[in-house]
């Protein structure tokens, strides 16, 4: 098997239906390691659901696979195991525990609770890695109940790292943050991506602009459109979604995701 079989996330024909209404409705998608993908959209489209399917979180049919492994059908905490990881909107961290506490609980999935809040002397090399990479080192010993939203956020991805995820799905990262925090936001993703497979649900048109490597845009469900960030912009399909109407002259697709 190739390295490319082995850790890209392959999509087919994925359908999530709740009681009778399809959600997710014959997805085929392709990410592979070193992409940056946005998945947009407008509301309703799909994406959380879609995610919520490749983690176990809604039933699906179809295929989801993942280095070389299918996802579908196996708990939560299996597709986890599989180095599969996932944020949501709102940041899920330990407030009254420090940064590196967070960070080595998440690192420590299988260690003991009292070893896990014992005081240690030093910090292990995965957190210690992962607190640089996430731009936290100068904030390793505050509780992260006093950090900003952005670097709840920084912390969240942290503690995947930690975890050796290779899939990261991340749900509206910058959602939000300031504009400094969205660029470092950016930045890191760029670097997490070098390395994993990462997949980004946003909202925020400029951040995808500036930062996606590839795009995705989902519609009622189904796979719009796909491409760079100037292909997707320019498909006058695209544009109808978001603006209600064809573009009038191919210059428009440069407002994609802009109120008309
Ligand atoms: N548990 C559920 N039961 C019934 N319908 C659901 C459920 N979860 C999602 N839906 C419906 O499925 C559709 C897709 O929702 P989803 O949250 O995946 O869209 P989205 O693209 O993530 O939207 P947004 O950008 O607003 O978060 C919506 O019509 C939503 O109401």
């Amino acid at each position: 098997m190739t390295e490319e079989a082995l850790h890209g996330l392959t999509i087919s024909e994925l359908r999530v239906s709740f009681d009778g209404f399809t959600a997710v409705d014959g997805v085929d998608l392709r990410v592979g390691p070193g992409d940056l993908r946005f998945l947009i959209g407008p509301n309703g489209a799909g994406k959380t659901t879609l995610v919520d399917a490749v983690t176990g979180l809604a039933r699906a049919t179809g295929s989801v696979r993942f280095g070389g492994r299918e996802l579908l059908g196996r708990p939560v905490h299996r597709i986890a195991r599989l180095g599969i990881g996932r944020t949501f909107q709102t940041a899920t961290v330990f407030e009254n525990l420090t940064v590196v506490q967070n960070l080595d609980i998440a690192a420590g999935a299988g260690r003991r609770p009292l070893t896990l809040l014992r005081q240690r002397r030093s910090v292990p090399p995965e957190v210690d890695e992962a607190l640089t990479t996430v731009g936290l080192a100068p904030h390793a010993h505050r509780l992260a109940g006093t950090l900003s939203h952005g670097q709840k956020q920084w912390l969240e991805i942290g503690m995947l790292l930690v975890q050796n995820v290779e899939l990261l799905l991340l749900d509206e990262p910058v959602a939000g943050m300031s504009h400094e925090e969205r660029d470092a936001t950016g930045a890191l993703l760029r670097t997490v991506a070098s390395e994993r497979t990462v997949v980004v649900i946003e909202h925020d048109m400029e951040f995808m602009r500036a930062f996606a490597s590839s795009v995705t845009v989902l519609h009622a469900g189904r796979v719009l459109s796909e491409g760079s960030p100037a292909e997707v912009r320019a498909d006058p399909r695209v544009q109808e979604v978001y603006l209600g109407h064809a573009p009038e002259r191919p210059t428009a697709a440069a407002h994609v995701g802009e109120e008309p």
